[in-house]
């Protein structure tokens, strides 16, 4: 499917007294890798959430080509989150369903009401579960139940359940956040892969640094809801982690950049 640049232009979101995202502007071209990084609270979440319309923007505009995503409404604002498919770090699966049907639920955004609750699918969308499915090394799992599988292969599954969406861009809010270093690293190889082999935008908020850096075509940091830095790895130097996280020292940010979430490791 067509992409189209995304723009971000002067976008904010004020909950009473706190600007979590204040007059963002960015431009993100089609097949981009970026990653959002910044300290807890920096205002990642409220960012992608208004992108995909999760949350309401206060004031700004967010455009994807030439459409105003920010005015759509009834069936053309379900259509584009269809089109911006969102992986959680909680995964959000139904656990005692399993895999396949999992996968088939990211269907459902396509339906009407009457045939989203017949949960019935094609032999054409069971298809295309599997398929997805196995990219993602998880045929042999399709019939288990999805509560019985790791936390990096739910993750997996959240991810296939969102290509079956057949999404332009691919949102994920912290999908690493809960995983071990192993299962970090899969999942953070299974979107670079679909990235790459598909062209799919994709936009991910990390805690960590060095997986930002391992992974990401770019790099945007926040900081109390701006945009403290949008450039490459390379870019990054120590001079601007230490703006991007508001602390003269270095060891504080290894820990408040590492410890939390986990290390991946980077790729050869
Ligand atoms: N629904 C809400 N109601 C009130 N305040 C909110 C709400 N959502 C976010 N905030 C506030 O907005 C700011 C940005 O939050 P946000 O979750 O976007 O940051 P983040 O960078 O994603 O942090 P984290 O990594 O902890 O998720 C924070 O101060 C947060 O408390």
């Amino acid at each position: 499917m067509e992409q189209q640049t995304l723009t971000l232009t002067k976008l904010s979101r004020t909950f009473g007294e706190t600007r979590a995202v204040d007059s963002v502007s960015l431009d993100i071209r089609p097949g981009q890798f970026v990653g959002v990084i910044g300290r807890s609270g920096a205002g990642k979440s409220t960012l992608l959430r208004m992108i995909n319309r999760l949350v309401d923007p206060s004031d700004g505009v967010i455009r994807y080509g030439d459409t105003d995503v920010t005015a759509l409404r009834g069936r053309a604002l379900r259509q584009w989150r269809r089109d911006c498919a969102m992986i959680f770090q909680q995964f959000n699966l139904v656990e005692r369903l399993d895999v396949l049907t999992n996968v088939l639920v990211g269907r459902l955004a396509e339906r009407g009401f009457l045939s989203s609750m017949a949960m019935h699918f094609t032999d054409e969308e069971r298809t295309l579960a599997i398929e997805a499915l196995d990219r993602l090394d998880l045929a042999p799992q399709a019939l288990q139940r999805a509560g019985t599988l790791s936390g990096g292969q739910q993750q997996r599954v959240a991810i296939a359940k969102a290509l079956v969406q057949k999404p332009r861009i691919m949102l994920a809010d912290e999908p690493i956040a809960s995983l071990d270093p192993g299962n970090a690293t899969r999942v953070m190889e299974a979107l670079r892969a679909i990235n790459r082999e598909d062209g799919l935008t994709v936009l991910v908020n990390l805690h960590t640094l060095d997986t930002a850096r391992a992974y990401c075509d770019r790099i945007v940091a926040m900081r109390a809801g701006r945009v403290m830095f949008d450039g490459s790895a390379a870019q990054l130097t120590p001079d601007v982690v230490r703006d991007i996280y508001g602390t003269e020292d270095l060891s504080e940010i290894d820990e408040s950049v590492t410890s939390t979430a986990a290390r991946v490791a980077v790729p050869a």
